[in-house]
């Protein structure tokens, strides 16, 4: 398993991207708005892994409601795996409250799931697979 993404809550993708790219000294590499979780997002790669900057689209959006209450910053870490289905039955049956009963699609092509921070010393963890073919 490696750390497939840490992702980051932003106000705005646009400053944010900025910020990073003075940062790291690089571009993003893809921006990519995603429906189903209310949020745009932005990709930089940084040595094997990424960084993801999410912001909301929606109020009701888990990024929106995260900002409010915490303010930006880190909001999950998201591990690669080789099979989601196997991880998340693995995972249930260590006890780890999973956040969705099946993995959804996420962004740049992965099929994701979350397991809730209160099974994870506080820490949103996200499972991320490669949608093959
Ligand atoms: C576009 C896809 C992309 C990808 O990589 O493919 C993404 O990464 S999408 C990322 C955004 N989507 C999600 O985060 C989906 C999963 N998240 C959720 O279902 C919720 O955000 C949840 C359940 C983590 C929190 O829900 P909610 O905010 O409604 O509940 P609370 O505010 O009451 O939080 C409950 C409890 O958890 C703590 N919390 C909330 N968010 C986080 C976080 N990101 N990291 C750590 N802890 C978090 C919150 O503080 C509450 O704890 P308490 O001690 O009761 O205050
Ligand atoms: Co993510």
């Amino acid at each position: 398993m490696q750390v497939e993404h840490i992702g980051i809550a932003v106000k705005n993708c646009n400053d944010a991207n900025h910020l990073f790219e003075n940062l790291l000294g690089i571009a993003p590499y893809k921006a990519e708005k995603v429906e189903s979780e209310a949020v745009n997002t932005s990709f930089f790669h940084v040595g094997n892994t990424k960084i993801e900057l999410l912001e909301a689209t929606s109020e009701n959006s888990a990024i929106a409601k995260f900002i409010e209450k915490r303010g930006e910053g880190i909001h999950h870490i998201a591990f690669e795996v080789e099979d989601i289905y196997a991880e998340m039955e693995r995972l249930k049956s260590q006890g780890f409250q999973l956040l969705n009963e099946a993995p959804k699609r996420g962004a740049d092509n992965k099929l994701v799931c979350f397991v809730h921070p209160k099974s994870a010393n506080g820490v949103l963890v996200e499972l991320c697979q490669e949608i093959r073919g």
